[in-house]
């Protein structure tokens, strides 16, 4: 059994009130998601929602980690996969699905085996892994990049002119609670998820991508009335907590992909914010 995983515990708004920077840092920020031949999971305790990341230059085993208590990975968890490299392959239980760059497998609960790897070591794909608690065997498919859900939002003159692609959600794949999309900013926007918006029901991660050379993500947490920021670079993910509010600005536009996990399917259920509000 190893012990690749990392525990970050659920904070409240109190303690996350009187929180300075690298305290914010220590709880919320992801720093290494992409781990070349190997898998470090983050696992959160809201929603026990796990993070990771693999760079298959060899082939790479998903192995339980001692924090689940399980014979295998999937024995009580489902997962979700979004390849941001070069081609690869996920081997499930016998059946290989071959990941493009920016498509995704939904791998249900109850498989034994699965094996991560690439087309070209030389292009290794680069899997990024959302898992969550699963009471149902559902079955593994593959989302291809003309099976998402694509919703245009936002505008240029308020900097938030973006596409927001649904990969895994209720409508596009059976699930039990995990819900996975990638989200484009236009060049010129720099604002997600603005007007911002909290879901009590449901914790989510962002994972930030394609931020150029030289250039950050300021990302905002905490409730809507007492807000945090988290500056981040290329390839950083971030905790959001289920009563914080979970958006960014670039210096630059940048894609991201969020996942979440929680109460129910329902992706547009949010308490959106008024901007004047904001504190
Ligand atoms: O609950 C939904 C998630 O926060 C994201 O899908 C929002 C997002 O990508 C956006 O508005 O830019
Ligand atoms: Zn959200």
């Amino acid at each position: 059994m190893v012990k690749n995983s990392e525990v970050r515990y659920a904070a409240s708004p109190r303690e996350v009130k009187k929180m300075d920077t690298q305290e914010l840092r220590n709880e919320f920020l992801i720093e290494d998601v992409m781990t070349v031949d190997g898998i470090n999971w983050v696992y959160s305790h809201y929603d026990r929602f796990m993070t990771a990341g693999v760079v298959p230059v060899n082939d790479v085993v998903l192995e339980t980690v001692d924090q689940l208590k399980s014979e295998y990975f999937l024995e009580r968890r489902e997962l979700g996969i979004i390849n941001i490299g070069g081609k690869g392959t996920v081997l499930v239980d016998g059946t290989s699905y071959i990941l493009d760059n920016r498509e995704a497998l939904y791998i249900g609960q109850g498989n034994k085996e699965v094996v991560f790897s690439s087309e070209s070591p030389a292009k290794p794909a680069k899997f990024y892994l959302n898992s969550t608690p699963a009471h149902k065997a559902y079955p593994t498919k593959k989302i291809g990049t003309s099976d998402v859900e694509v919703v245009e939002l936002g505008a240029p003159e308020t900097a938030n002119a973006r596409t927001l692609r649904k990969y895994i959600v209720n409508s596009v794949v059976d699930v039990c609670q995990l819900q996975m999309g990638m989200t484009s900013l236009k060049t010129g926007s720099i604002w997600n998820t603005m007007p911002a918006h909290v879901h009590d029901r449901r914790m989510e991660v962002y994972f930030y991508i394609d931020v150029p050379e030289g250039q950050s993500v300021c990302h905002f947490m905490g409730q809507t009335d007492e807000t945090r920021h988290i500056w981040m670079q290329n390839e950083q993910a971030v905790i959001s907590p289920p009563w914080s509010i979970h958006s960014g600005a670039g210096t630059s536009n940048y894609t991201f992909i969020w996942g979440m996990a929680g109460e129910n399917l329902d992706y547009s259920d949010m308490d959106v914010a008024n901007i004047p509000d904001l504190r």
